[in-house]
């Protein structure tokens, strides 16, 4: 079985990258933060939702671009210069006239292994606090996405797609250990929701989740919450950033994983004949 050949542990980087508007040098910023983590022994870098351009409906359009572009090559090559896997956050992407909040994965080979379009658009409305309406710029992904690493595999997701339980029970149940959410919370959803998030699903699905934020910028027009994090198949936080620039380490330990998930065994105890609403009384 495939599963067998994966090795048992591994470490993760999460860089919380301070994005700028000048999309040159956060794609270098970026490639300098990958090579730091490669050199401090991970195996997979993780970088934020929207690196290489502010977050903010404004700017999609013109940050925007084909894949391959700019963006996606230099992450191609810093993969391979530093033989490591990146799940490259993600991008606006331009694709037949239509944008999309695109996220990249890359083996060491250089190898283009994942593309996700965040499925869940960012649509809320907050009385007094927050409206944001990612859909007036911005096109869904219609596609669940997986990758495979020698590590395990990985389920993925942009943001708001954390918010969605069943997302990630389709990852658990293909075999995922790991779930990857670059994401941009803000000040009123990221102290209620970012860490409950996270840790929910990796609690629910009992396996690993790393939530990867910009880093704060006060003078933003939308200002990410920062706390980048990563929770075990416990829903312990085994790291997390504070506001500024910084890169988050975990080691994966797979065989932790496995034990979780034979003390409390609910994967085996699901009732999936009475989770229907024709059974309800
Ligand atoms: O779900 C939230 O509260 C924030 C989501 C978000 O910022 C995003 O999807 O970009």
């Amino acid at each position: 079985m495939l599963i067998n050949q994966f090795k048992k542990g591994f470490r993760l980087a999460c860089v919380q990258l301070a994005v700028t508007a000048d999309k040159a040098a956060n794609i270098t910023r970026a490639t300098k933060f990958i090579a730091a983590a490669a050199k401090n022994g991970a195996k997979i870098v993780v970088l934020p939702e929207c690196f290489n351009s502010p977050y903010g409906t404004q700017y999609f359009k013109d940050y925007s671009e084909k894949i391959p572009g700019e963006t996606t090559t230099t992450l191609a090559q810093a993969a391979k210069e530093n033989n490591v896997h990146i799940i490259g956050g993600s991008i606006p992407e331009e694709c037949g006239g239509k944008l999309y909040n695109t996220l990249t994965a890359f083996n060491p080979q250089g190898e283009m292994i994942a593309k996700h379009r965040k499925v869940h658009l960012f649509d809320i409305d907050v009385p007094g606090k927050i409206r944001f309406q990612e859909s007036e710029v911005l096109a869904p992904g219609n596609n669940l996405t997986m990758c495979d690493t020698p590590y395990c595999k990985i389920g993925l997701g942009i943001c708001y797609d954390i918010r969605f339980a069943e997302m990630a029970r389709v990852y658990a149940n293909s075999g995922c250990k790991l779930l990857v959410y670059p994401g941009a919370f803000n000040m009123t959803t990221g102290p209620a929701h970012w860490e409950l998030l996270a840790r929910a699903r990796a609690v629910d699905s009992q396996l690993y989740v790393c939530s990867v934020s910009p880093a704060r910028d006060e003078t933003a027009t939308y200002t990410a919450w920062g706390h980048t994090l990563i929770s075990n198949p416990w829903g312990a936080l085994m790291g997390e950033a504070k506001e500024k620039e910084e890169i988050v380490y975990a080691d994966i330990d797979l065989n932790y994983l496995d034990e979780v998930r034979d003390a409390i065994p609910v994967t085996k105890q699901r009732r999936e004949d009475v989770y229907t609403m024709s059974k309800a009384l």
